[in-house]
């Protein structure tokens, strides 16, 4: 849970190489990486630039007389920053640096550069590289820096599978400006899955431990009742165990979707990179956020215990909250799609909807009404309706701005916080779509019940969540939230049989979970006993600092 030295070699370096290098480089490369010979990792972020790539300041120069690439890191910003593995670990990186050939600067581009020696590891001449120091989390993993100083690297070291630089100097374009992005969009397409099973992780803790914690009564008896009885713990918890299935399912059609990409790219289409880049922005950004509400909700429903490190939960919100910085800062990454959808409203009113692809035809048709007693499909419409209309208000005001004159940077901006809110209801509009599309497809009649009530759950849930929006423009009608909060009862209470069975469903071991709250015997409370008494402060009855502070303090006659 805390990372892996490696993780950024499996996650990011072998797939940057399999994406960017040409057969001929992974020829060269790509076995020794993936039979770890060589160790390598991500580096991107610099000191001074993260989310604006177009200002990385690492220069990579062209010099035609030796056929070689100059990598330079100018001045103290330019030093790579924050990337994992980089620090220790990495004998090799996947450099995106600033290519500049015959003075022309190219913007980014993705070179494999040699950091250490293959033998001694030592790092080589021309390189300074080290590890940034402790972070909230991940602390398994070297998150390093990495400083050039005119380091020369062979011209076949730029990876080649879409742009070359000839020995020339001539430059050969990618068949897309962002392709060399692909390393990003594919970390963001596997990030819905990955970050459902840290929420999953959680809630396999809170939900177990709600079982054997028990506190208070419900009608007056003679027993306590388990904390999962109470319904503000079933609030809590049970929305979080949908979403997590949610992530998942969206999860999978996200990497679905890139590998397609992948393939679509060799053959040169590159039609779904500006789709795929909008959707996996999105989701990215709102699946981190709502993971790391659902995990310090977790947290909270342990109670004191939950604060202990005995839970784990902290660790595990740790990990996960880092999602909504990392492969993109959640508002940038909203602001992305967000300027997909306001290319799609402007379609829409130059009347080319039917150029609009699946994802974002609604925007066009607009719909008076649901009736939601008939069923999901109302909900989407009722979804639909939200995510179009906080569209269209934040794509008119950042368009009125335009044509009053505001610079198109300035007008943006002053739109930005609307463009977000739009950007996110239109992502929670597509898990709810893959969650109810998945659970339609399930085969077994007694998972699909199961299931069907967490999708239940979740789409009462979110249009509570999303009220404001609805209630605004008097789509819905208080009555209809009456009914809404009605059903988010009744399936709160139907999920409580199946809780337990929910969360054991994701087969997480004692060991995964290393949580004492969280273990499957249930043992909570001998357990948590003795991992007390094994904390290092109890290995002595007196601790030294008794002599040496404490005594002397109390003996002091002042
Ligand atoms: C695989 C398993 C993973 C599971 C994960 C789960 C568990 C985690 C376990 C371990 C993982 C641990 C750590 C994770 C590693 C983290 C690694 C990193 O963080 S790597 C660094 C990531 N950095 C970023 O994400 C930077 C964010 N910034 C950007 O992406 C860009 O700067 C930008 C904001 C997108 C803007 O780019 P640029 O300035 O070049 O673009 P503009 O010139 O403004 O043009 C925008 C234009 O381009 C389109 N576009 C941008 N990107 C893409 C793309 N990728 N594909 C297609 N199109 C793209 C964009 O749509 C605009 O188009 P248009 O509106 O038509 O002008
Ligand atoms: C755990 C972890 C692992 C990482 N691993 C790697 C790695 O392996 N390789 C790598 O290269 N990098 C890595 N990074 C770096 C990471 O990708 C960046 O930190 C991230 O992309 C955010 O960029 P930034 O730090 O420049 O944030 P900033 O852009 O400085 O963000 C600061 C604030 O400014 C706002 N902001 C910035 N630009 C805009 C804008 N245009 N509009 C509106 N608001 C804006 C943001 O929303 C945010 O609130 C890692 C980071 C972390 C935390």
């Amino acid at each position: 849970m805390e990372g892996h030295p490696l993780a950024l070699h499996d996650v990011m370096f072998i797939p940057a190489l399999v994406a960017q290098a040409s057969d001929e480089q992974n020829k060269k490369w790509l076995r020794r990486a993936q039979r770890r010979e060589i160790v390598g990792c991500y580096a991107q972020t610099e000191l001074g630039h993260g989310s604006n790539l177009r200002k990385l300041e690492t220069t990579a120069t062209y010099d035609v007389s030796t056929q070689e690439f100059v990598l330079h890191t100018p001045q103290i910003t330019s030093l790579k920053w924050w990337p994992g593995g980089l620090g220790k670990s990495s004998n090799y990186a996947v450099v995106v640096a600033n290519m500049i050939v015959k003075e022309k600067h190219l913007g980014p581009h993705s070179f494999l550069v040699q950091l250490r020696d293959e033998i001694t590891h030592q790092s080589l001449k021309g390189i300074t590289v080290g590890d940034i120091g402790p972070k909230l989390s991940f602390n398994a993993i070297d998150n390093g820096f990495l400083g050039f100083d005119n380091y020369r690297i062979p011209r076949t070291n730029l990876l080649m599978r879409h742009s070359r630089v000839e020995p020339d100097g001539t430059y050969v374009k990618p068949p897309h400006a962002k392709i060399n992005y692909s390393a990003m969009v594919r970390v963001r397409s596997h990030m819905a899955t990955g970050q459902g099973n840290f929420l999953a992780q959680a809630l396999t803790i809170a939900v177990r431990y709600s079982t054997v914690r028990r506190q208070g009564f419900i009608e007056s008896g003679e027993q306590e009742v388990k904390v999962l009885d109470y319904q503000t713990q079933q609030h809590r918890l049970f929305p979080s165990i949908a979403k997590a299935y949610a992530f998942t399912f969206a999860g999978y059609e996200t990497i679905r979707l890139y590998e397609q990409l992948l393939k679509e790219v060799d053959t040169g289409n590159v039609s779904l990179m500006a789709d795929l880049h909008a959707l996996t922005s999105g989701l990215k950004s709102v699946v981190t956020h709502q993971t790391a509400q659902g995990i310090e909700q977790a947290r909270m429903a342990c109670g004191g215990h939950g604060y202990s490190q005995a839970s784990y939960i902290s660790e595990i919100f740790g990990v996960a909250v880092g999602g909504c910085t990392y492969e993109g800062e959640n508002m940038v990454m909203l602001l992305q799609l967000a300027r997909y959808l306001v290319k799609s409203v402007e379609q829409i009113k130059a009347g080319e909807s039917g150029k609009l692809g699946p994802l974002v035809a609604y925007l066009a048709v607009k719909v008076d009404g649901v009736d939601l007693e008939k069923g999901v499909e109302e909900y989407m419409k009722a979804f639909q309706h939200v995510s179009r209309l906080q569209t269209w208000k934040a794509s008119e005001k950042f368009l009125k701005l335009l044509k009053s004159g505001e610079k198109r940077e300035v007008a943006w901006n002053k739109s930005s916080v609307e463009l977000t809110r739009a950007s996110r209801l239109h992502t929670r509009l597509y898990i709810a779509e893959t969650f109810k599309r998945s659970v339609q497809e399930v085969a077994d009649p007694r998972l699909k019940e199961v299931l069907t009530d967490l999708l239940h759950l979740h789409v009462n849930y979110e249009l509570l969540d999303m009220a404001t929006y609805a209630l605004e423009d008097g789509f819905l009608s208080s009555s209809q939230l009456d009914y809404v909060r009605d059903q988010l009862y009744f399936y709160l209470a139907k999920i409580r049989p199946n809780a337990v069975s929910l969360v054991d469903s994701w087969e997480f071991s004692d060991m995964q979970l290393r949580s004492v709250l969280g273990r499957r015997d249930g043992n909570v409370y001998e357990n948590l006993v003795a991992w007390a008494k094994a904390s290092p402060l109890n290995k002595t009855d007196v601790l030294p600092s008794v002599e040496k502070y404490l005594k002397p303090m109390m003996n002091s006659k002042l």
